[in-house]
């Protein structure tokens, strides 16, 4: 089995809006059942009521970055302590749509914010944490980086949703965050994971399925193509 926390597995997904991340969240999730894990399936910011609370204002109303990380890393704070860190307690496979990833690629690199500052909160936020030495950080073990051109993910969502605050930013910006994702992804190249998703949805998930079972998180399905 894959490298684990308490025997648990910490999975988060991640890219720009309208990569492509929560098509595969069903799929993935039964792959995990299938093979006998419990999986929790979540997302960020959000996870707990008062994260989903955080998250609409996130969403939805204008504030400065410092606001906008502030209120992400709050909501983390309690995703961590009242989801994350219970079930890989328990053993289980964590599903998380987004994480502190996001925060660097969105309101560092998008925005423009201080990546310093956005450090301290991940370390007030992240270290510490029940079961791990003082000075790691809680990160998940492994992260698909959903990559995809910011012109294709504005083509897939455009008619998809009506936008909300993120959604609705130019595509200079997406061109950024997307930016900030290839530097996360150079900076811990174990950790991440490229998925080329501008292939067909199927193709997209043959890319996650081979990924997950090359690095012993998930076994090969009996009778599957090599
Ligand atoms: N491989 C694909 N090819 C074409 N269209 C796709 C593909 N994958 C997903 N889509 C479509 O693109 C849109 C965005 O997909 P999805 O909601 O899964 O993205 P997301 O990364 O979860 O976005 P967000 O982070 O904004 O919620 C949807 O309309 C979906 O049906
Ligand atoms: C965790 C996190 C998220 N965001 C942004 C990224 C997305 O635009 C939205 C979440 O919407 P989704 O449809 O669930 O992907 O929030 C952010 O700016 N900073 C963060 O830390």
């Amino acid at each position: 089995m894959s490298p684990t926390r308490d025997g648990g597995l910490f999975l988060t997904l991640e890219g720009i809006d309208g990569a492509g991340k929560s098509s595969h969240l069903d799929a993935l999730e039964a792959r995990f059942k299938a093979q006998g894990r419990t999986v929790v399936r979540t997302r960020e910011p959000g996870g707990t009521p008062l994260a989903e609370t955080l998250r609409a204002l996130v969403l939805e109303q204008p504030m400065t970055p410092l606001t906008e990380s502030l209120l992400v890393f709050a909501a983390r704070c309690e995703h961590i302590a009242q989801v994350i860190e219970p079930a890989l307690a328990r053993g289980e496979v964590v599903l998380c749509d987004r994480f502190t990833d996001a925060t660097f690629a969105y309101q560092g690199a998008g925005r423009g914010f201080d990546t310093a500052v956005l450090s301290t909160l991940e370390q007030w936020v992240q270290a510490g944490r029940a079961g791990l030495p003082a000075a790691q950080l809680l990160q998940p073990q492994f992260t698909l980086w959903f990559d995809l051109a910011p012109e294709i993910a504005a083509q897939r969502l455009a008619g998809a949703r009506v936008p909300d605050k993120f959604e609705a930013q130019p595509v200079e910006f997406f061109r950024r965050v997307a930016q900030g994702y290839a530097d996360r992804a150079t900076a811990d190249a174990s950790r991440f994971v490229r998925i080329d998703a501008s292939q067909a949805r199927d193709q997209v998930w043959q890319q996650i399925d081979t990924a997950l079972v090359a690095r012993g998180v998930l076994s090969q399905v009996q009778g599957a193509a090599q």
